[in-house]
């Protein structure tokens, strides 16, 4: 079965022991919903690693991040705006999706 969502490989250790709880994203990917659980894959061969359940699905532009969300990455901030500015440059509406892990897989 394919993601439903996926991540860099890098990251995936953070969220199997529940230091990463949030990611964020651009507009294609902000149609989740509260509620929904996601099969989470990694991003270079879509093999599944883990199940979330979506908490929230809030804007945020990329200048209005803060240490808080920089935690929640854990990250610093200034990583954060690097990771951001990488991944999405130039973009000016991004989401942050809120999530807690159920399982492993
Ligand atoms: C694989 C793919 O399609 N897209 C993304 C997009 C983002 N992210 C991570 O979310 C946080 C904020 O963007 C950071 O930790 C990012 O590295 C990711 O892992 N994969």
């Amino acid at each position: 079965m394919k993601p439903d969502i996926t991540f860099y490989r890098r990251f995936a250790a953070d969220i199997l022991s529940d230091k990463k709880t949030i990611t964020i994203r651009n507009q294609a990917e902000s149609h989740f919903n509260p509620g929904e659980k996601l099969r989470v894959g990694y991003e270079d061969n879509n093999d599944i690693f883990c199940t979330i359940e979506v908490i929230s699905v809030v804007p945020v532009a990329p200048g209005d991040l803060t240490n808080d969300h920089a935690r929640q990455e854990n990250m610093s901030l200034a990583e954060l705006q690097a990771v951001i500015s990488q991944i999405y440059p130039g973009e000016q509406q991004l989401y942050v999706i809120s999530f807690r892990r159920i399982d492993e897989c």
